[in-house]
C-alpha cells in the first residue's frame, strides 16, 4: 500500500531547523567555563536500580564534576526502592533523597513524576537535568548534550534529548523497536492535538534538562505521564521557540513489559484528557473511567472460558503544583 507522506509543515521545518542540536557541539569544558556562576543539579529518579544507578552517577561524577567541574549537584531520589538503590548510589558519589521525606506532610502520591518533582525541591540548581537510572552504557554526553542550548542560548528555557532507541529483547534486538509507547500513544497524541510539538523527535525521552525558573512554574504529574504534560505546560507557559531538543546518539535501557506499558499509557491518557479539558476541547463533566482491565495468561481460570487472570489497575493520575505556588502557600500558612 502505498503510504501518503504529506509535506513536514513549514513551521515544524522552521522549529526543528533552528531548535535541533547535536551532543558533540559542546564540550564539558566549553560549557563549564559557559556556566559562570549558575549551577547545575542533575537528578535521577530511581527506583528499584541498583544495577544501573551506579555505573551512571559513577560516571557523570568522574567526567562531570571531578575532571571538568560542570555539575555542581548529583542528586538521585530514592523512590521507594526495595532493593539497594540508596547504598549504591551514596557508594558513588550522589547525594541520596527520599520521595517520601521530600514530600512529607503533602498528600502521598505515587510514580516517576512525583520523584521528579521531590528531586527539583530537593535540589538547587539553576539549571536541572533529569536522568533515567535504568540507562545501560550510559555517556556524560547525555549530561552535556543537554546543557549545551540552556547554557549557550539565554532564549532557550528547555532541552529534550532524543536517540535512536533499540527495543533489546530476550531473543534479539529490534534496531528501533524501543519507544514503544511513544510511537503508538504519545505521538499520534501530540500530531492531533498539539501539532506545533510535533517536531520533537522523543516526546516522552527520560533524560531532559530545563531552567528551574521554568519548571518549578509547572505542575508535575504524579506517574508517567509527566513527560507529557510537562512538554504540553511548557509549550503553553513559554513557546515552542523556548524548547529545544539534542541528538544524544542511541539509548539503550531497561524494558517494562507490554502489560506494563499499558498502564503507562491509561496514565498519559489520563493526562491529556485534563489538559484537553483546560483548553475547552472535552466535557470534563464526563471524566473517564480511571480504571484498566487487563488479561494476563498465567494459568488460571478467571471467569467460564476464560482461561486468563484478570488485572484491575488504577491508571488515573494526580499532580504535584508548581514549586513556586507551594512555597507561596506555605509562606502564608497559619504559623
Ligand atoms: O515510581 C517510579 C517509577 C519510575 N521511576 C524511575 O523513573 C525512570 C523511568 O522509569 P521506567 O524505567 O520504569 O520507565 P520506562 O523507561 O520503562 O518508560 C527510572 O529511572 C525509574 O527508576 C521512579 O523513580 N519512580
Ligand atoms: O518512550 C516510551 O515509549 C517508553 C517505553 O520505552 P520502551 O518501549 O521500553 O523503549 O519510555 C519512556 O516513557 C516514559 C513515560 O513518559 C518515560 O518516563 C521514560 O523515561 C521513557 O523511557
Amino acid at each position: 500500500m502505498r503510504r501518503s507522506r504529506s509535506a513536514v509543515s513549514p513551521a515544524l521545518e522552521a522549529w526543528s531547523t533552528h531548535r535541533t542540536g547535536v551532543a558533540d557541539q559542546w564540550t564539558a569544558r566549553q560549557l563549564a567555563h559557559a556556566k559562570g556562576a549558575r549551577r547545575i543539579s542533575v537528578v535521577i529518579p530511581a527506583r528499584d536500580e541498583e544495577a544501573t544507578v551506579g555505573a551512571i552517577v559513577a560516571s557523570i561524577r568522574a567526567c562531570l564534576v571531578e575532571q571538568v567541574a560542570l555539575v555542581d549537584e548529583l542528586v538521585v531520589v530514592d523512590s521507594r526502592s526495595s532493593d539497594g538503590t540508596a547504598r549504591v548510589a551514596a557508594a558513588a558519589g550522589a547525594r541520596v533523597i527520599s520521595q517520601d521525606e521530600m514530600t512529607r506532610g503533602l498528600p502521598r502520591l505515587d510514580g516517576k513524576g512525583d520523584a521528579l518533582w521531590a528531586g527539583l525541591a530537593g535540589s538547587d540548581g539553576d539549571i536541572v537535568a533529569f536522568i533515567d537510572a535504568d540507562l545501560r552504557e550510559f555517556q556524560p554526553h547525555f549530561v552535556t548534550g543537554l546543557l549545551g542550548p540552556l547554557l549557550t542560548d539565554p532564549s532557550i528555557a528547555f532541552v529534550k534529548g532524543f536517540y535512536h532507541r533499540p527495543l533489546v529483547g530476550s531473543t534479539g534486538v529490534e534496531v528501533e523497536g524501543g519507544g514503544r509507547v511513544t510511537e503508538l500513544v504519545a505521538r499520534p497524541l501530540f500530531n492531533l492535538f498539539w501539532p506545533e510539538l510535533a517536531g520533537f523527535v522523543q516526546p516522552l525521552a527520560g533524560e531532559y534538562a530545563g531552567r528551574r525558573d521554568v519548571l518549578e512554574r509547572v505542575p508535575f504529574v504524579s506517574g508517567y505521564g509527566v513527560e507529557t504534560a510537562m512538554l504540553i505546560d511548557l509549550l503553553e507557559m513559554c513557546g515552542l521557540n523556548a524548547l529545544a531538543q539534542v541528538d544524544l546518539g542511541e539509548r539503550l535501557h531497561r524494558h517494562q513489559d507490554t502489560e506494563a506499558l499499558g498502564r503507562m499509557s491509561g496514565q498519559i491518557l489520563h493526562t491529556v484528557w485534563q489538559r484537553l479539558c483546560r483548553r475547552g476541547l472535552v466535557d470534563e463533566t464526563e471524566p473517564p473511567a480511571n480504571l484498566l482491565v487487563q488479561f494476563r495468561r498465567d494459568g488460571t481460570t478467571a471467569l467460564p472460558n476464560l482461561d486468563r487472570e484478570i488485572v484491575v489497575s488504577d491508571v488515573s493520575v494526580r499532580e504535584r503544583p508548581p514549586l513556586v505556588e507551594l512555597r507561596e502557600s506555605l509562606r502564608g500558612a497559619p504559623v
